[in-house]
């Protein structure tokens, strides 16, 4: 691979910033990668490990001269931290960030971006319940979505390198429209962990009560609850506050199904209950068969293949 952007600043040295800084090494993406962080603590230690070409102390420093500048803080803190570079912005660079909300990072960054620095904002549909400098790794991103989410007019050449970069990363691309990309992602992730979160809060009330059985014995389906319900406590207070509409909405929606199938439960409806579960096994299933599922055995693409 080639370089595609001489200098990327990342501002934030987490999980996603780690990850990418560690994938544009991989595959020798750029000519230097410049990192910043807020905390004296998270720029040692990305310095200690090397995470970064150069780990700088401020958001202004870092910017400075970046062909690629990338923000990837917590979606709460987008706003100040573009407010903050927009002095120090090389003309004709990119800004992007990797905000798990589209619409609220637009809102509050967009406004600072001068006149002739190109706006791209991204996301990419990978991660885990880690964070900080030290949880990055190069494959992150390996065979998973990256959505962009460019606003019309920007400009093509700009988008296509941004594309190929996170091509090059390992992701596959696709533009999306930011309300429904924030739809989307309320539906596929962010209502989910919501629902782990609540799951492990109720697990962990009854475990007063049984004395630790309920965590001692739990199999598998409430493991990986327990695991989502581990991330970042900050990153995801700020997504439902800043895709509250939609997560509302789905909300709402999730509330209605569970009630129609606790009344099934109280009244007996085991036809209910066989037909709602019938259904949601065929999704599973259509979705291994169209080999989306990229965690799943092989055994779904290969039959598709066939
Ligand atoms: N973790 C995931 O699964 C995941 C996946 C896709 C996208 N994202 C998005 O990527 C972004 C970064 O997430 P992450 O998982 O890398 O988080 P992280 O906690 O690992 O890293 C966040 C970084 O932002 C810095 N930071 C925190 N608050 C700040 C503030 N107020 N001002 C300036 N800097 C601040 C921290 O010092 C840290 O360097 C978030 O917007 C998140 O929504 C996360
Ligand atoms: O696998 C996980 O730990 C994740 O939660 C990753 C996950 C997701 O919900 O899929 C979380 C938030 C993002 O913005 C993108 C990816």
């Amino acid at each position: 691979m080639s370089v595609l952007y001489d200098r990327v600043a990342l501002i934030g040295l987490g999980l996603i910033a780690g990850s990418m800084a560690l994938a544009m090494r991989r595959a020798q993406l750029a000519g230097e990668i410049v990192g910043t962080a807020r905390s004296a603590e998270t720029r040692a230690v990305a310095a200690e490990i090397g995470l970064v070409d150069r780990v700088v102390d401020t958001a202004a420093e870092a910017v400075q001269g970046a062909d690629l500048v990338v923000l990837a803080v917590p979606v709460g803190a987008m706003g100040a931290v573009a407010a903050e570079i927009a002095p120090h912005l090389k003309p004709g660079a990119t800004v992007s960030d990797v905000g798990s909300v589209k619409r609220a990072v637009i809102d509050a960054v967009g406004p600072h971006v001068p006149e002739g620095v190109h706006f791209i904002p991204a996301h990419p549909l990978a991660g885990t319940e880690h964070s900080g400098p030290r949880s990055g790794f190069a494959e992150l991103f390996d065979n998973r979505w990256c959505l962009l989410v460019p606003a019309e007019g920007s400009d093509p050449k700009a988008v296509d390198r941004l594309r190929a970069l996170w091509e090059a990363m390992g992701a596959s691309v696709e533009e999306m429209d930011a309300d429904h990309h924030d739809l989307v992602l309320a539906v596929t992730s962010h209502v989910p962990h919501l629902i782990a979160y609540t799951m492990v809060g109720v697990a962990d009330d009854l475990r007063r009560v049984t004395d630790s059985e309920v965590i001692k014995y739990s199999a598998a389906g409430f493991r990986d609850f327990t695991r989502i319900a581990a991330s970042d406590p900050t990153m995801w207070r700020d997504v439902f506050l800043t895709n509250k509409d939609a997560t509302l909405d789905i909300l709402g929606r999730f509330t209605e199904e569970l009630f129609a199938l606790q009344r099934a439960i109280r009244t007996g409806q085991g036809d209910i209950l066989f037909d709602y579960f019938t259904h949601t096994r065929a999704i599973r299933r259509g979705i291994i068969q169209a080999g989306q599922d990229t965690d799943a055995p092989d055994f779904g693409r290969a039959k598709k293949a066939n």
